[in-house]
């Protein structure tokens, strides 16, 4: 396949950097990350070893590819959609944290615009080189549910990389699960300046459970079979497993950088007023990240 894997940061480049073991990809990026990889190609350590020679970069207008696969940060997605859509697609795949990166790809794609959700740990060490800091699985599907031939071809080409994918029916379900953990563990840590195992503890972990149990309910008012239990559950379960990791959003927040709070927090305040579900918990966490936005420099 040809691949265009558009925001080349830590998990475009390890996703990338994967895929390019077996299909001809592109990588999207920024200097010099870009200008390394053109000259030395792309190393991925930590709990993967490959070293590949894609085509970087920085210029995404006019591609044409089979599929691309969108990795900027949510806030991100709107840019980079106008720009994808200067060249042809047959499809593109969101990989993104967050909730409405498909519908804005979908705005200016002309092409099925598919949803993912990835477990997998990238961490950007030096320009031409990343780490996978643990290795999970990718789930695609299409964004509304149900089967695609399409979908299938894209799993089976990322089956052939040997990146761990299933190709799901219920991607709706996936990504409003993911955004309860999202919900619960990242503006916590990002607040309380901890790892993710320390929301396990009281009393943050009932600030974490309060916000997945308002996500699930905005997803069952939205049409999503996403019981309490499970929402919670699913941020304990992840809690425990990257106990020792920095969520993304804490990442941001010590590196002075812009987070993605409006799609995950603050998506399912809005998401909430628009189907009559209160969620002061998310509301509260939305506020107070976003107040600590306006008040820095970010990057
Ligand atoms: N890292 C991880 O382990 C995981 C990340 N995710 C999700 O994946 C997404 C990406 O995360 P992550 O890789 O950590 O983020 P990064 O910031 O490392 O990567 C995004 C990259 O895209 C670049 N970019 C943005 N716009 C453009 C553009 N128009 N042209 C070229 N490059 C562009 C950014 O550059 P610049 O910053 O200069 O704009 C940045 O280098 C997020 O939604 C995140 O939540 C999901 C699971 C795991
Ligand atoms: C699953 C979790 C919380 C892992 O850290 C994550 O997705 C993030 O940090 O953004």
């Amino acid at each position: 396949m040809d691949i265009v894997v558009f925001g080349a940061g830590s998990l475009g480049s390890l996703v990338g950097g994967l895929l390019a073991r077996e299909h001809d990809v592109t990588l999207v990026g920024r200097n010099p990350h870009v200008d390394r990889i053109e000259r030395n190609g792309l190393r991925i350590d930590g709990e993967l070893d490959a070293h590949v020679f894609p085509t970087a970069t920085t210029d995404g207008t006019g591609l044409d590819a089979d599929l691309a696969v969108v990795t900027v940060k949510a806030f991100d997605t709107d840019a980079a959609a106008r720009t994808l859509a200067t060249g042809s697609l047959d499809a593109a795949l969101s990989l993104q944290n967050g909730m409405g990166n498909e519908a804005t790809l979908a705005t200016h794609l002309d092409c099925p615009v598919f949803a993912g959700t990835i477990t997998y740990g990238a961490m950007f060490v030096e320009p031409g080189r990343v780490e996978c800091t643990g290795i999970g699985e990718l789930a695609l599907g299409p964004r509304d549910g149900g089967s695609s031939p399409l979908a299938d071809r894209i799993g089976t080409a990322f089956g052939a990389a040997a990146i761990e994918t299933t190709v799901a029916m219920d991607m709706p379900r996936r990504l409003w699960r993911k955004l309860a953990v999202n919900t619960a563990i990242n503006p916590v840590t990002a607040l309380a300046r901890v790892e993710n195992g320390a929301i396990l503890d009281p009393p943050t972990a009932d600030l974490a459970a309060a916000a997945a149990r308002e996500t699930a309910q905005v997803a069952r008012a939205d049409g999503v079979e996403l019981t309490d239990t499970e929402a919670t559950g699913a941020v304990e379960s992840v809690a425990t497993a990257t106990a020792a990791n920095r969520s993304s959003m804490l990442q941001d927040v010590e590196s002075d950088a812009r987070t993605e709070v409006d799609a995950i927090s603050g998506y399912v305040v809005d998401r909430g007023e628009e189907l009559g579900v209160d969620t002061p918990t998310n509301r509260t966490l939305a506020t107070t990240i976003r107040t600590w936005e306006r008040g820095q420099d970010l990057r």
